[in-house]
């Protein structure tokens, strides 16, 4: 049977990549992405962007939204303190299989929990379930109509709190037009865009960083 374009990545990491180095991991995915198949991946142009507000922040919970292949999974954990703990949402469950090798490839499984299913269930369910009471970073990069209803919803269920920081990838393109709006034009955010580039093209796209104010 054909392999997919998500095993074929991680058979790129597996080949490339040195097992325990998250850096190497990294570069092997921007590398076959740039080289071989384009894939929906934050990118190493938007990346050292997540990079610089991860390091700034130094979180200890951060939730991330569509895990994908474990791309930005694996650069935020590798900038996570001891002790600290990164839970990602991935709805597609082959998606799931093979970001869990590659999370485990780079050595940064015990910083990961890794949760399978929509955000919309998951959401409510996140502090009973995980003994988080809030996130200091939640990187959004799922389903683009889902970043509003999503951000709503952790208002709602109170995992944001003063100084939570909301990054979200693809603005522009795909585009997240209704929650770009929220965001910029509630009083309770406090909202920045970081212009860039769709990952591995010209094309422009960029990420939006916003402090929710409580
Ligand atoms: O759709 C994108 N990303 C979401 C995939 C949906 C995965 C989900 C995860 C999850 C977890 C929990 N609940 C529900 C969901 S749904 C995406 C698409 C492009 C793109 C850009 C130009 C193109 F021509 C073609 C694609 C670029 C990107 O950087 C993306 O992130
Ligand atoms: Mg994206």
């Amino acid at each position: 049977t054909q392999s997919t374009r998500p095993q074929r990545l991680l058979s790129a990491v597996q080949k490339n990549a040195t097992r325990g180095d998250p850096c190497s991991v990294v570069k092997a995915i921007d590398q076959f992405c740039r080289s071989k198949e384009w894939a929906m991946n934050v990118g190493d142009e938007k990346g050292c962007i997540l990079d610089s507000v991860v390091s700034e922040l130094n979180p200890t919970t951060v939730l991330e939204l569509g895990t994908y292949c474990g791309y930005s999974t694996v650069r935020i954990a590798n900038l996570l303190p001891p002790h600290a703990k990164l839970i990602t949402l991935e709805f597609n469950p082959d998606f799931a299989a093979i970001a869990r090798q590659v999370i485990a490839w780079s050595g940064l499984e015990e910083k990961v929990q890794l949760v399978e299913g929509a955000s919309g269930d998951l959401i409510p369910k996140i502090k009973q379930d995980f003994g988080v009471q809030t996130f200091d970073l939640v990187f959004l990069d799922h389903w683009k109509d889902r970043y509003l209803p999503d951000t709503k919803l952790m208002e709602a269920c109170g995992l944001l709190r003063k100084g939570s920081i909301l990054l979200a990838d693809n603005v522009i393109c795909p585009g997240t037009p209704d929650y770009l709006e929220y965001v910029r034009s509630s009083p309770r955010y406090e909202s920045q865009y970081f212009k860039s580039h769709l990952e591995y093209t010209k094309v422009e796209d960029g990420l939006e960083k916003s402090v929710f104010l409580g």
